[in-house]
């Protein structure tokens, strides 16, 4: 096992990146850049841009401007390319394939490490039987690893939730990455799961993978990361250790929906609010007697 290394060599650098769906930037110009060893956290209000951000380093969606590189190699827009080359990821919503054992579906995620890619592995063509044993050998190593090997024959949808979000970080640890991008690992987790898998990404992070998180369950996020990014409307506001990033008044402006100067989108905010307000002057007011208005008070 490799231990954990404390050089900073980038892993993961993403220039400029900006994503647009027709009139809606989702992305806007985003610098960012993981480093070996490093757990980064990339936090956000809902919408703010950051699944979309990691569509973009996976090859999911092509950036309408900017670039990303893998050790120094621009990434081609092809997911399976850009796991190919090194980098793993798991979804927001569970992605297994619920009716094939534990096993099989580290055994598919082993397809990019194999010549005989994933048809052949799914078909249990010639090749595959050849490669089969040293594939299956670490897959159960994986399994091991995850705690899951005396499930190895247990169809994938049998598997209690928490266990399921394991496989799918086990299958994604078999196209052997260098970078692993975790997108809500911890949804719909009790407290007890959410630290087993606290406890699981550190021993990923100490095999020599680095690693990149989104995630809505702040403690776990600032426990875990060595580095945290915000993103607000799609452009990245503060970037930081934890103690920084929990101490700037603007994250937490961000998440409490409180405009303050400079917020990105805040010019339009700034706008309809002039536009209400003179609406307001121009409509005859209500009764003296009406009940206190709550509008601008915060919910
Ligand atoms: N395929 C798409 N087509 C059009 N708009 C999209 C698409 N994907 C995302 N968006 C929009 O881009 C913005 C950012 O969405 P995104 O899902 O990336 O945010 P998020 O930070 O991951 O949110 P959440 O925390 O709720 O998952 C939103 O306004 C969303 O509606």
């Amino acid at each position: 096992m490799t231990t954990m290394t404390t050089q900073t060599t980038p892993v993961l650098e993403a220039r400029d990146v900006t994503m647009r769906f027709g009139g809606l930037t989702a992305v806007r110009s985003v610098d960012f850049t993981v480093n070996s060893g490093e757990i980064v956290g990339l936090i956000g209000p809902n919408g703010a841009g950051k699944t979309t951000f990691f569509n973009c380093l996976t090859g999911l969606y092509v950036p309408t401007e900017g670039k990303v590189s893998y050790k120094g190699t621009v990434l081609p827009p092809k997911p399976h390319l850009v796991t190919q080359a090194g980098i793993a990821r798991t979804f927001q919503n569970i992605r297994l394939f619920a009716n094939m054992t534990v096993l099989e579906n580290v055994l598919v995620g082993r397809h990019t490490r194999t010549k005989e890619g994933l048809w052949s592995a799914l078909l249990r063509g010639p090749g595959f039987k050849k490669a089969e044993k040293a594939s299956e050998d670490r897959s159960m190593e994986l399994l091991d690893f995850i705690g899951l090997a005396h499930k190895r024959d247990h169809l994938a949808r049998n598997l209690p939730y928490g266990e399921q979000r394991k496989l799918e970080i086990a299958r994604a640890l078999a196209s052997e990455p260098g970078l692993l991008l975790l997108d809500e690992p911890t949804a719909g987790m009790n407290p007890q799961e959410t630290r087993a898998t606290e406890e699981l990404v550190f021993a990923i992070r100490d095999q020599g993978i680095a690693i990149l998180l989104i995630e809505h369950d702040m403690r776990f996020v600032f426990n875990l990361s060595d580095r945290v990014a915000v993103l607000v409307q799609g452009e990245k506001l503060v970037e930081g250790t934890p103690q920084v990033v929990q101490a700037d008044e603007r994250v937490v402006a961000a998440y409490l929906g409180t405009p303050f100067e400079g917020a990105p989108g805040a010019d339009e905010v700034a706008e309809v609010e002039a536009a209400e307000a003179d609406a307001d002057t121009a409509t005859p007011t209500a009764t003296a007697d009406s009940t206190t208005s709550t509008r601008g008070e915060s919910q």
